[in-house]
């Protein structure tokens, strides 16, 4: 019997037995491994949270008492809790379920997340909005231990501790961030997770609470008296506490007696800030995802039977290995150099780095800001940091960037990785502002690589501009050139022409990954008796103003093409130089438009914003006409 089919709202939890609860558990597992070895996803950390929220719908009212999950990629059971089931098999599709809550998908998505450690200051903010309505929902964020470590979620934590008003947060807590999670906050939760004697006093005084049917007012405040009164005897600290939170914890996050209990409990007698501390495992249910959670925190398909990943069979290398072995090889010939992520040593390909050079490589959780003035530091004393970000969760650290690295013109090398469409995980994701938001800064170099080896050629050119550097590249596999180990380097700020034809009608100012697009597209054109010129920019600023120039004068009108927004992105930066320079043709801009781009893979993202080849031969042609 499928229980789960059966289900149209949450309310309807409220109806089943635990019995029922744990088959519906069981069913919702199936579906997270089905769909996800099916559309790639976050496997391991939707698995860890199915009791939690089966719990967290059971007991509460959503969407009257609003749920706000921290990143939101542990999310699945609750899209298909509500409402979504039908249209589940959609996950991470083009048009279909996304992979976040999105408050534009479902009213029972209270925010919209993507990027860590929003939830507590999002849901204090909505506790504020309820108590100036004077209205009595709940307000619950979810936030794993990972985006603990993230700095708006301290913020949050010490506004809302201060705030005395009812605000529930359960901090799912897997010992995991993506990988191993980092910090002296996640070795204190290790302490309140293995202590043996806090363990046996609590569970001793949760019997008496248990025991004790309608607990008054008085003897719940005595009782919990002396449960604080062992836990910070134990425990040092209470942190939590000490931020103005009544904690709670730990709980066993699989057990829905023990989760169901504890949320019964809290919801009849909130009074102000409560942190409730789950325990869970990141995979549970699944043996290969609870082996390896950070291979399934983020999987493309695999084979459900096997947990094997359904790889595509390409041996280009991706980008990312690229920088990755670049920044090794740098490494090993300069040893100022350091290598810095903020939670992503597997994703940035620091991991690699870490292997060969533990000391100079330094993750420091989820906290890009950190990172980013972490780098400045070390570059005031002689190193030669390299900080690698994703584009997107680049971000967080613009500040830092303009304050902390280029006012005082320090040599900080950023790698932003995921730079441009990446795909599935759709616009919380896209790095479509790196080109803009880095351009805008005074002493930044911009650059992007047209493919692999210039990428190699661009990690070991950065050095020896020693000044702050930014060098952007997309999500996955490369171009498939060859990859020469004796680097050239370049010169600064100067871009390269890969074809100058006298009859040229257009010239083509290409940047980065749509370099190889423009190439393909002038040859194509050629065979038409279109002539073009082609340029692979190389540097986004400072821009090669000799060669653009010499080339924009000889032809009848430009074309730019850039993988990233259009508003102050390279093609805004030809049309100021052009314009500065009195040659006021035609600057036709390719680029990403005015919107957020939703899911897709990446290259029906490509085509839809129509940064194809076929759609640079669509534009010139159209113009020529
Ligand atoms: C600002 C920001 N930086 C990095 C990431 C990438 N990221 C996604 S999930 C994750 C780890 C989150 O750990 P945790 O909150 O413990 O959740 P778990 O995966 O363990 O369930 C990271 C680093 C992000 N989403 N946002
Ligand atoms: C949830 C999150 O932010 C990360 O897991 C991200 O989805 C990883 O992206 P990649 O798959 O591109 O490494
Ligand atoms: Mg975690």
């Amino acid at each position: 019997m499928n229980i789960l089919e059966q289900i149209h709202s949450p309310a309807e939890l409220k109806y089943l037995s635990e019995t029922q609860l744990e088959i519906v558990a069981t069913q919702i597992r199936e579906l997270i491994v089905k769909t996800v070895a099916q559309n790639g996803g976050h496997l391991a950390p939707c698995l860890g949270t199915v009791e939690l929220t089966l719990a967290l719908h059971k007991v509460f009212s959503c969407p009257r008492d609003k749920f706000v999950w921290d990143v939101g990629h542990q999310a699945y059971a609750h899209k298909i809790l509500t409402g979504r089931l039908e249209k589940f098999s959609t996950l991470r599709q083009k048009d279909g379920i996304t992979g976040f809550p999105n408050r534009f998908e479902s009213e029972y998505d209270a925010f919209g997340v993507g990027h860590a450690s929003t939830s507590i200051s999002a849901a204090l903010g909505m506790a504020v909005a309820r108590d100036l309505d004077n209205e009595d929902y709940n307000v619950i964020a979810i936030i794993g231990d990972g985006a603990l470590t993230g700095g708006e979620a301290f913020e949050g934590l010490n506004n809302a501790g201060m705030s005395k008003r009812k605000l529930i947060v359960i901090l799912n807590d897997n010992e995991m961030s993506i990988s191993q999670n980092v910090g002296a906050l996640s070795e204190y939760l290790s302490l309140i997770r293995i202590d043996e004697k806090y363990k046996r006093a609590k569970k001793d005084i949760q019997r008496i609470l248990g025991n004790i049917p309608k607990i008054g007012g008085s003897v719940l405040k005595t009782a919990n008296y002396v449960k604080d009164g062992v836990k910070n005897a134990i425990v040092p600290g209470g942190i939590f506490e000490a931020l103005g939170f009544n904690y709670i914890g730990a709980l066993n996050g699989h057990s829905l007696t023990d989760l169901i209990n504890v949320f019964e409990k809290v919801k009849a007698n909130i009074d102000g800030p409560v942190l409730i501390h789950v325990q869970t495992k990141k995979g549970h249910g699944y043996l290969p995802a609870e082996n390896n959670p950070s291979k399934f925190h983020g999987i493309g398909k695999f084979d459900v039977l096997t947990g094997l990943p359904i790889a595509s069979n390409s041996i280009v290398p991706t980008y990312t290995a690229v920088f990755s072995r670049a920044l090794i090889d740098l490494a090993a010939k300069n040893k100022n150099i350091t290598a810095i992520t903020a939670a992503m040593p597997s994703g940035t390909g620091l991991q690699k780095f870490a292997d060969v050079y533990p000391k100079r490589f330094f993750d420091v959780g989820i906290a890009e800001e950190h990172a980013v003035t972490f780098a400045g530091g070390q570059a005031c004393i002689g190193k030669r940091p390299f900080v690698a970000l994703y584009s997107t969760f680049a971000q967080r650290a613009y500040d830092q960037v303009i304050h902390d690295i280029c006012l005082q013109k320090l040599p900080v090398v950023f790698c932003l990785d995921r730079a441009g469409l990446v795909g599935e995980d759709g616009p919380t994701h896209h790095g479509v502002f790196d080109i803009a938001y880095m351009r805008q800064i005074p002493n930044m170099v911009v650059m992007a690589p047209k493919d692999e080896n210039e990428l190699r050629q661009m990690v070991f050119s950065a050095v020896e501009y020693n000044c702050p550097c930014s060098i952007r590249y997309p999500r996955g596999n490369a171009c498939g050139v060859p990859i020469e180990e004796d680097v050239e380097i370049l010169p600064l700020g100067k871009g390269e022409i890969l074809q100058d034809k006298e009859n040229a009608t257009v010239a083509i100012i290409a940047v980065g990954s749509m370099v190889k697009e423009a190439m393909v597209a002038s040859e194509k054109l050629s065979l038409e008796n279109i002539n073009c010129s082609v340029i692979n920019a190389r540097f986004i600023k400072p821009l090669d103003e000799e060669l653009i120039l010499n080339i924009a004068k000889k032809v009848k009108y430009v074309v730019t093409i850039e993988e990233g927004i259009l508003a102050g992105g390279f093609g805004s930066a030809i049309l100021e130089l052009l314009n500065q320079n009195k040659i006021y043709k035609p600057v036709i801009r390719m680029g990403i438009p005015d919107e957020f781009i939703e899911q897709g893979t990446r290259n029906e993202l490509l085509k839809e914003c129509k940064l194809t080849s076929e759609d640079i031969i669509q534009t010139i042609k159209d113009f020529e006409e």
